[in-house]
């Protein structure tokens, strides 16, 4: 028998043996050695199978060995993704059927697909050249390869180890490696099959990409903390409970809380929508504050409960929502989610607690889509969303208003106008602006219809805090009790923006200036994505009964945020994803 293919590959080796004999012979190599035996009857039709073939193989971290006391190898089973599903499933390597063999096949594209999905920790393999090298494609060819083994009928053997005590340590170490790596592959099959969604509607995957998971909870430490973190430290303080506290505006919100000495808790579920690691550094800044954020989904009701159950919050800041107006044509059902699904359930537990909270909740700017009566007044039509995202928020406010009718609960709901400023949302045009004028690359610019202006009431994060603990303060309390509503309670909504609208190209000429880099404009025209050509804010409203007054135009609060994305990500040295 000759394997023409098996020699060619770089990453495996045959060493034929002299004799038909159960020991391999010594071998300086600290590689783990697998014995490969044709069978007695292809080795009785071909007689030169009758040697014995030791194939050195290039995945010591995946081998599994079982020695008894004389270093005899007694069971060998490679655990490289498709044999340890042969070894799992009920299809051994060695079988002829073809039936059999299909079901195999399907094992092990089912086990690739795995690993290109989930493969997390480095792979090492020395290559032919003698160096390392780790990456999926090896493991692709090497399991190709292995098909080819597959087809030569075959049994382990056994062999005797090597007795120099350098390279018996050197094997066991390996063995400790392996046993290791391969604990935690059967570990990563187990999440994979057992744990992920059943449905494969693109809904649910997106979901399980935006990696929407609930951490486990309980226990008296987390208790503490959670009380800690939600204790009242000032007279007339409040007990918030902000969603979303890991997010741009909720980090802020947060943190303006805390200093002044209320209790607060956060909640965030660190989702990918854009680099996670922000979140965590915001995580971090919350925590030297005094914050402590709970990692949940405002849909996991069981933790909401819990955590009224453990602090009798007065209000909630509710800011955990799919934000962004172009995504919503990427992942509609996101913003389903998060935007309609999360603030029904906040809502469901806030109405059956006891005391109710008032709630503070961000709706935004954006409900007011097509309207064209400038400023935007909250008297205005908002029955045109130009977006998903839009029509969610607007939802959002109507099932307020039935929470509010129902249940007694006060709401007041924010309009915020393009939110901008330190600890940003790289997804928002303004950041990824900045990140993209220092990489050199260019810009695109919408322009409107016939050459028309796109401007945005951009409003800088300082007002918008203002606004949102002025809206705390005057938040009356809910009326009802044990899920039922005792009277008549507050319902509002607000719009919090800055009454002065700039182009986006003069947007991009303050950063131009701050930077000291010429941008790579690329204007064109405004695509149909959800985006409105212009926002105005009318904030008479939120000025009479809030106080909001916002007081940073965009050049200052531009200057703010580039001093803080140029210290943050390293003079650019380290940039934005
Ligand atoms: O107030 C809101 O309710 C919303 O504000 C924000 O949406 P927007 O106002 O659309 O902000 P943002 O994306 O920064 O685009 C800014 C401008 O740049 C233009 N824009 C954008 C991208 C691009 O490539 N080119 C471009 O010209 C674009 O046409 C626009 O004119 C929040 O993201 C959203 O979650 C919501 O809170």
């Amino acid at each position: 028998m000759t394997f023409p293919q098996i020699k060619k590959l770089p990453s495996l080796k045959f060493v034929k043996t002299r004799e038909r004999s159960s020991v391999c012979e010594p071998t300086p190599s600290p590689k783990l050695n697998l014995l490969f035996v044709p069978t007695t009857t292809s080795a009785s039709k071909k007689p030169e199978d009758s040697h014995k073939y030791r194939l050195k193989f290039q995945y010591p971290h995946l081998l599994f060995c079982l020695f008894d006391d004389t270093n005899t190898l007694i069971i060998t089973f490679i655990a490289t993704p498709f044999p340890l599903f042969c070894f799992l499933s009920p299809f051994p390597l060695s079988t002829t059927k073809r039936k059999t063999k299909k079901k195999r096949l399907f094992f092990q594209t089912l086990t690739l697909a795995f690993f290109k999905k989930i493969w997390r920790f480095p792979l090492k393999t020395r290559n032919s050249q003698g160096g390392y090298s780790s990456n999926i494609q090896d493991l692709e060819s090497v399991m190709s390869q292995m098909m080819h083994i597959d087809n030569i009928p075959s049994t382990p053997g056994k062999f005797k180890m090597e007795k120099s005590p350098y390279n018996r340590l050197r094997m066991h170490f390996s063995l400790a490696k392996l046993t290791f790596w391969s604990f935690v592959f059967l570990g990563l099959i187990f999440v994979f099959f057992y744990r992920s969604p059943a449905s494969s509607s693109p809904v649910s995957s997106d979901l399980s990409r935006r990696s929407l998971r609930t951490s486990s909870y309980g226990g008296p430490a987390w208790e503490k903390r959670i009380k800690a973190s939600a204790k009242v430290r000032s007279r007339n303080g409040i007990s918030v409970l902000v969603t979303g506290a890991a997010g741009f505006v909720g980090t802020h919100v947060s943190v303006a809380l805390k200093r002044r000495g209320d209790g607060v808790l956060g909640l965030d579920n660190f989702n990918d929508y854009y680099d996670p690691s922000l979140k965590r550094a915001r995580q971090a800044l919350l925590e030297r504050t005094g914050v402590y954020v709970v990692e949940g989904d405002i849909n996991d009701a069981t933790l909401l409960k819990k955590l009224f159950d453990i602090v009798p919050f007065t209000h909630v800041m509710h800011l955990a929502a799919q934000a962004g107006v172009r995504y919503a044509m990427e992942n509609p059902g996101s913003y389903v989610h998060s935007n309609i699904a999360g603030l029904v359930n906040v809502l469901e537990i806030c109405k059956s607690v006891n005391p109710q909270p008032a709630i503070v909740w961000a709706s935004s700017s954006s409900v007011y889509g097509l309207n064209t009566k400038v400023p935007f007044s909250e008297k205005d039509r908002t029955d045109q969303p130009a977006s998903l995202y839009a029509a969610t928020k607007k939802a959002g406010e109507e099932i307020a208003h039935t929470y509010n009718h129902i249940y007694g609960l006060s709401l007041t709901g924010l309009r915020f106008f393009t939110v901008y400023g330190p600890w940003g949302r790289p997804d928002m045009a303004y950041f990824f602006f900045t990140r993209d004028i220092l990489k050199g690359k260019s810009i695109p610019i919408f322009e409107a219809a016939n050459h028309g202006t796109v401007a945005r009431d951009f409003t800088y994060i300082d007002d918008i805090v203002k606004g949102c603990l002025a809206a705390l303060d005057t938040a009356e309390k809910s009326t009802g009790s044990g899920g039922k509503k005792k009277g008549a309670a507050q319902l509002r909504v607000f719009n919090l923006g800055n009454t002065s609208p700039v182009p986006v190209s003069d947007l991009v000429g303050i950063l131009e200036r701050l930077l000291k880099v010429k941008a790579k404009r690329l204007v064109m025209k405004l695509p149909r994505n959800g985006d409105v050509p212009f926002t105005h804010a009318n904030i008479s409203s939120a000025h009479k009964e809030l106080g909001y007054k916002p007081t940073t135009d965009l050049q200052t609060g531009l200057k703010k945020f580039v001093r803080w994305y140029l210290n943050y990500y390293g003079n650019g040295k380290k940039s934005a994803q």
